[in-house]
């Protein structure tokens, strides 16, 4: 699916305005509202182990760029010793063969080599073209790969290695989010995204599910069975106020108070709030890590956990209504593990949670669950 159609009779149409001065982000175009796949975790993301591996050029703007998580910035004065400095990936403008052919080949195209920072099935990207106004790509494609391993961007380049092409070849609007379905229900490790002929995108975005490797699981034993990179994910949650809910389950350590989940101040009484998420599988957990770093004056006053077993039925509880503190690791041993496949936390009456770690081990069923959506989604 594609946000855009280039007119044929006016090459310029998917162009922005040249910037006017003021808020540059005030004319920029976001084809992302209201598809459910912007909701998914980003597989590209950079906290989860993506890279950008290499690229066939990048003259004006360095590749790494299409990974920053923060939406792109532009500095209008800003010039350096190669031309305007540009926040993401951009390559020179290509040329044809001689004076008679100035224009490049039908066929010519830039590309970038993305690893994913958890396998996973794709379900949408975003390709943001903010600030690229008269130099963004006229089309782009995305082709995916599921190569095990450490492949470097050579191995990846060998002739051998099928790619399958998830975005066909499709014109994009210059300074827009532009937004693509991806259908291709398959385990994918790589993707490369093109640019046709030539030209800049500030940021990819590549939302999926991750799917784990259940071996890979089943040799370490005790796992997270909520954290994003092992496949779980976030559900729902009574308040995105501040910062997304996902967070609580990214790798490694809050750095400052936006990196874990913070909720508006709750003014409502026998209220409070909740972040319910999905375990990789189903599992026994036995012991539980949360973590208030950087909530200082809002961390959550109390939380409790319940788990449930299956896509309905009734919650049990995990750990009673108990006291944090805040900016500090709380550590609790289970005294019974609890088999569930989700889990949710409420913090009392509202209030923070930087990180949340379940750890336990993937039940019998659970694995077998996991092995066969890992099979199917890798033939
Ligand atoms: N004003 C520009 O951005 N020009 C050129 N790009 C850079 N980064 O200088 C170009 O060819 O698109």
């Amino acid at each position: 699916m594609t946000t855009t159609d280039v007119n044929a009779a006016d090459p310029h149409a998917n162009d922005a305005s040249p910037y006017a001065g003021g808020d540059p982000y005030a004319d920029y175009r976001d084809f992302t509202a209201g598809l459910p796949f912007t909701e998914l975790v980003d597989l590209a993301d950079r906290r989860l182990g993506a890279g950008v591996l290499a690229a066939n050029d990048e003259f004006f703007a360095e590749r790494e760029n299409l990974l920053i998580r923060e939406r792109a910035v532009f500095d209008p004065e800003h010039f350096g010793h190669k031309g305007k400095i540009m926040d993401g990936w951009e390559t020179r403008r290509r040329r044809g063969t001689d004076a008679a052919n100035p224009f490049p080949e039908p066929e010519d195209h830039d590309w970038a080599l993305v690893r994913l920072g958890a396998p996973g099935v794709i379900r949408g990207i975003v390709v943001d073209t903010a600030h690229f106004r008269g130099n963004y790509p006229q089309r782009v494609s995305v082709q995916a790969t599921a190569v095990e391993g450490s492949p470097s961007a050579g191995e990846l380049l060998a002739p051998d290695v099928k790619w399958e092409e998830i975005v066909p070849v499709t014109p994009v609007k210059g300074h827009a989010a532009n937004a693509f379905t991806v259908t291709a229900e398959r385990r994918f490790t790589h993707v490369r995204v093109c640019q046709h002929p030539d030209g800049g995108i500030a940021r990819l975005r590549v939302h999926g599910e991750v799917v784990p490797d259940p071996e890979w699981l089943q040799l370490l034993g005790t796992v997270d069975l909520v954290a994003v990179q092992n496949g779980g994910t976030y559900e729902d949650a009574s308040d995105k106020f501040y910062s997304s809910p996902t967070q609580i389950i990214l790798p490694g350590t809050s750095r400052k108070m936006d990196d874990g989940w913070e909720n508006r101040r709750r003014r409502v009484r026998d209220t409070n709030d909740w972040v319910r998420f999905k375990l990789l599988a189903q599992g026994a957990i036995r012991a539980v890590e949360i973590d208030t770093a950087y909530l200082k004056g809002n961390s959550a006053g109390w939380i409790a956990l319940s788990g449930r077993n299956g896509d309905t039925g009734g919650w049990f509880e995990i750990l009673p209504r108990t006291k944090l503190q805040p900016d500090t690791l709380h550590r609790f041993k289970l005294a019974a593990q609890a088999v569930a496949t989700h889990v949710r936390l409420d913090a009392f009456p509202d209030g923070g949670v930087a990180r949340m770690r379940l750890h336990g081990t993937v039940t019998e069923q659970g694995t077998a669950e996991l092995r066969a959506r890992y099979e199917d989604l890798s033939q």
